[in-house]
């Protein structure tokens, strides 16, 4: 592919980002690999140079763009060089027109710049990811696998966590393939800290997704006790299954549970949790730094749908928590609705709760909970509190 018709590919993919992100379809890298995948013509190098191009595009762009185009023309007012491949030429984009509008450059879209906690800043959102690691402590210890990645630098307090730099392939070395390593961000390490779970406990693990928190509990619970992983998703507990093998974490058990009768399904759970583990579906403002587009998803009618729910989950999960107990609400948001005034109204509608001081060297107390941020903690953003059932 010529630079030009690179550009003009790029401008094809934002297209179908775009619309993608309006219409609630699938996401970037999706639709990347699928439009790839149907151009074998294309080598790693156009590959490489198409993505970039891509997210830099998004990652510049606040709002959604109008079009790909714009989004690029956008792009190529900061990065001049790319204003000369807009030529006409064959497969390439046609040549600026005076006066033609690029996108507004901007991280945070406007309506939601005031909804997020005053600590963000919000400048360092979209900054680029390390690949953090877990050392799983249920098959090595941090002193085996260091000298296997000399690449890898230690995360001050996090004694099982290594950082490699951004896009080191991991996942193709035998000490990831081999199970010693999960690939997880320093913020849901330093959640599964403020878990504090331990071998012999009962936990429930009640949004674990594809497990990534869950195979960290794990982890802490040194393979003993009893860890329930529920979620409402087939497809994606069953992508736990094979990492749990993987992580030697058998001990985990899965949980369907029916999307609007939870409570059904949790029924002999009930007052029997040492830990009930809410990480919560939300905005997702504090991981923008590897989903950039997630920012042209979001609506404000979807911001409220997904504060409503949090709440519903919230109340399904308190009663499984037994006297003493507690239940971890953590989000990967950064919106105060989603997480103060969520934790806030919580403690208002359940007597005999509270939330406990969280004494980790990391984040910034907020309301009844902390707060990790990339711009002060190098993490994914998160809101987390400990909540404590009256004994
Ligand atoms: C933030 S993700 C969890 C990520 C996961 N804990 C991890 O560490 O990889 C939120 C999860 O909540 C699940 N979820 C949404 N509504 C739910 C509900 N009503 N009950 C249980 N899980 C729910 C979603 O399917 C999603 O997997």
């Amino acid at each position: 592919m010529t630079p030009s018709a690179r550009i003009q590919a790029a401008i094809d993919l934002l297209d179908a980002i775009i619309a993608s992100a309006r219409d609630g379809g699938p996401a970037a890298d999706t639709l990347i690999a699928r439009y790839f995948k149907e151009r074998r013509y294309a080598g790693s190098r156009d590959r490489r140079a198409v993505r970039d191009h891509v997210y830099d595009a998004i990652r510049r762009a606040g709002e959604r763009p109008d079009t790909g185009r714009a989004a690029m023309i956008g792009l190529a007012q900061d990065q001049p060089d790319l204003a000369t491949l807009f030529d006409g030429s064959p497969h390439a984009p046609l040549p600026i027109e005076p006066g033609e509008a690029g996108a507004e450059a901007g991280a945070v879209p406007a309506w939601l710049q005031p909804l997020l906690a005053a600590p963000v800043e919000q400048g360092a959102l979209l900054g680029r990811a390390p690949v953090d690691l877990r050392v799983n402590r249920l098959k090595a210890a941090p002193a085996d696998v260091a000298p296997l990645l000399p690449d890898a630098a230690p995360i001050p307090g996090l004694s099982d966590a290594l950082r490699l730099p951004e896009g080191w392939p991991i996942e193709q070395q035998p000490v990831w393939t081999d199970g010693l390593v999960e690939v997880q961000d320093a913020g849901s390490q330093w959640i599964a800290a403020a878990c504090d779970a331990q071998p012999g406990m009962t936990v429930v693990d009640l949004c674990a997704g594809a497990g990534g928190k869950t195979l960290a509990l794990a982890a802490a619970m040194a393979g003993q006790g009893r860890l329930i992983a529920a979620d409402t998703i087939r497809t994606r507990l069953a992508r736990l299954e094979p990492r749990a093998q993987r992580a030697g974490a058998t001990f985990i058990e899965t949980l369907l549970l029916d999307q609007s009768h939870e409570a059904r399904g949790l029924a002999a759970l009930q007052a029997q949790a040492d830990l009930v583990l809410v990480d919560a579906p939300c905005s997702g403002t504090g991981t923008w730094r590897r989903n950039p587009e997630a920012r042209w998803r979001l609506t404000p009618a979807r911001l409220d749908r997904l504060i409503g729910e949090q709440a519903r989950i919230l109340d399904f999960a308190a009663p499984l928590v037994k006297p003493g107990g507690v239940l971890l609400y953590a989000t990967c948001a950064l919106v105060d609705r989603e997480g103060r005034d969520q934790v806030a109204a919580f403690l208002a509608r359940h007597a005999g709760w509270a939330a406990d001081a969280i004494d980790l060297p990391v984040g910034r107390a907020h309301g009844g909970g902390t707060l990790l941020t990339p711009g002060h903690d190098g993490s994914d953003g998160f809101f987390f509190a400990r909540l404590r059932r009256g004994a």
